[in-house]
């Protein structure tokens, strides 16, 4: 008999920052190794919670993260990843002000890359998009 019970892996909600420095410059975090895609670099950010906003789980990972306090968030890209191990769906946001200097407050190290930089750094296959994204952009 056919197994009819369909395949619907859960998809994770994730939301995720591109953090911007007055100077223009990309904040990077590095993964813990025992975590999911551990040791690569990411655009910090977590899990959404159950009834939680992206914008409140944006701004509480990012204070839990780096002890910062988002003040402007612009969405810039959703998109789904099928991890062999774990779907995702990544909101991706542009911070472009924050309060606060970030700090790695889980241990992790931290990285402040210009965009002409963002190519020598690991990233998990997720990412593609966003890089594209950054890397394509004209704008400043
Ligand atoms: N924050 C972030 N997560 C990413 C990126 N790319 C990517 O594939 N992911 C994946 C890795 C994880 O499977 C998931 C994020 O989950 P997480 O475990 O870091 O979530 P969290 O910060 O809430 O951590 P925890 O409390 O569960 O330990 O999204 C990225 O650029 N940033
Ligand atoms: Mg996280």
């Amino acid at each position: 008999m056919l197994n009819t019970v369909p395949d619907q892996t859960p998809r994770l909600h994730v939301a995720a920052a591109v953090i911007y420095s007055p100077e223009g410059a990309i904040l990077l975090a590095r993964r813990p190794e025992h975590k999911h895609q551990g040791g690569l670099w990411e655009f910090p950010g977590g899990k959404v919670e159950a009834g939680e906003s992206v914008l409140a789980a944006l701004a509480r990972e990012l204070q839990e993260e780096l002890g910062i306090s988002a003040i402007e968030a612009q969405p810039l890209l959703q998109l789904q990843h099928d991890y062999p191990d774990r779907s995702v769906l990544l909101d991706v946001y542009s911070v472009t002000a924050f309060q606060g200097e970030p700090q790695g407050c889980e241990g992790q190290p931290l990285a402040w890359v210009t965009r002409d930089r963002l190519r020598e750094y690991a990233f998990p296959a997720a990412n593609q998009p966003i890089l594209d994204c950054l890397l394509d952009s004209a704008a400043d």
